[in-house]
């Protein structure tokens, strides 16, 4: 098998926080990473040509509709319809070109809502998904029972997926209604700082918990996954295996921001899953585990955010 660095690889989603923090980490490789406007995914014909004109060695899938909590419920319709089309235009159009390799991102929403935790692979399609997102649940669904059913039914394939938790670093969005989490909180406690604040208002009453993992320590493992693709399970969680709750998320960015506010809860705001931390039972057999720490990783997204955000 060619190593990684000849391999002429299809990114999606390049311009994205996944895409963009990859391209960070993958400098010396041959990496083709369309736009969506360039390659627009949701166009079967369009994915199909592209595929069969280019035939890369690999595909990296890091492309669709992604938002948090209120921008899922805001438009499951755009949720599901989007990424189901994206998802399958892009993986039977690779599996119909006979792209060798493909490397899908699904994310721990694909868990039934009141699976025990730590939720392992095994566990998918075993009970009631989360309302809040379950349009875009399905959708990363469908695509990974996709990837699962091409490698059954042709050995020779390598179609695999991570199951990344809740993300955040550079290139993130921060948009205050339709980030995730993590860039939700540093945009709120950045410009209570600015105008001097003395609140900051958490969504519900803060004991939810989630596993929030860096953006850059996801880059690190695709590109491992993709260097080693026939040793990848079908399946594999990439998380930290610990979390912490909402109120921690918002005392720690707090503190590397230096602000010494207090916090409010608004408990109308929706809350979505109590927990979703993932096992990290198969990448640690893998032989991953992810480096960055909370404080490094919220320290260098709001590097990125003074840069890019504030004039
Ligand atoms: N962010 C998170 O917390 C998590 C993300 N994931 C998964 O990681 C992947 C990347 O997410 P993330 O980087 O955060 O998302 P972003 O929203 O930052 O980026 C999404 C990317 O998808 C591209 N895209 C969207 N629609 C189309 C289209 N029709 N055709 C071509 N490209 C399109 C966008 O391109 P453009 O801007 O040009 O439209 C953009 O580059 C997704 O599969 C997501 O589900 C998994 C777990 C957690
Ligand atoms: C990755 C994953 O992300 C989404 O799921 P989520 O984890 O529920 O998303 P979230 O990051 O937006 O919220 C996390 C928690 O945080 C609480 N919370 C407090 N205050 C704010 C706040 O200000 N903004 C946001 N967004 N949440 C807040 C909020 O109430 C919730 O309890 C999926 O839809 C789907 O996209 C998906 O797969």
């Amino acid at each position: 098998m060619a190593p990684l660095s000849e391999k002429r690889i299809l990114l999606t989603g390049g311009g994205g926080m996944v895409g963009q923090n990859l391209l960070q980490a993958a400098k010396n490789l041959r990496v083709d990473h369309p736009t969506s406007s360039q390659l627009d995914l949701t166009n079967t014909g369009d994915v199909q040509s592209y595929l069969q004109d280019t035939k890369p060695d690999l595909v990296i899938h890091a492309a669709g509709k992604v938002g948090g909590i209120q921008a899922n419920m805001a438009d499951p319709v755009g949720f599901l319809d989007k990424n189901l089309a994206i998802g399958r235009n892009l993986i039977m159009g690779a599996y119909e070109a006979r792209v060798p390799e493909f490397l899908n991102l699904a994310s721990t929403c694909i868990y039934p809502r009141n699976a025990q935790n730590p939720l392992r692979e095994e566990m998918v399609l075993t009970g009631e998904l989360e309302p809040t997102n379950e349009g875009y649940a399905i959708a990363k669904i469908a695509a990974l029972r996709l990837c699962e059913y091409i490698r059954r039914q042709r050995s020779d394939l390598q179609y695999k997926t991570l199951i990344p938790c809740n993300l955040y670093g550079p290139h993130d969005n921060f948009h205050p209604e339709k980030s995730h989490l993590l860039p939700a909180i540093i945009r709120k406690v950045h410009d209570a700082k600015l105008s001097g604040e003395g609140e900051v208002e958490i969504w519900g009453d803060g004991t939810a918990r989630r596993e929030f993992m860096y953006a850059g320590d996801l880059a690190k493992v695709i590109l491992e996954a993709a260097d080693r693709i026939e040793t990848v399970p079908d399946l594999m969680n990439t998380g930290l295996g610990h979390d912490h709750s909402i109120n921690d998320y918002y005392q720690a960015v707090a503190d590397v921001l230096e602000w010494d506010g207090t916090f409010t809860h608004d408990l109308s705001k929706p809350v979505g899953m109590k927990q979703k931390l993932c096992s990290t039972e198969r990448a640690d057999a893998w032989g991953w585990r992810a480096s960055t720490s909370l404080t490094d990783g919220i320290a260098k997204t709001y590097a990125f955010f003074l840069e890019n955000h504030v004039s």
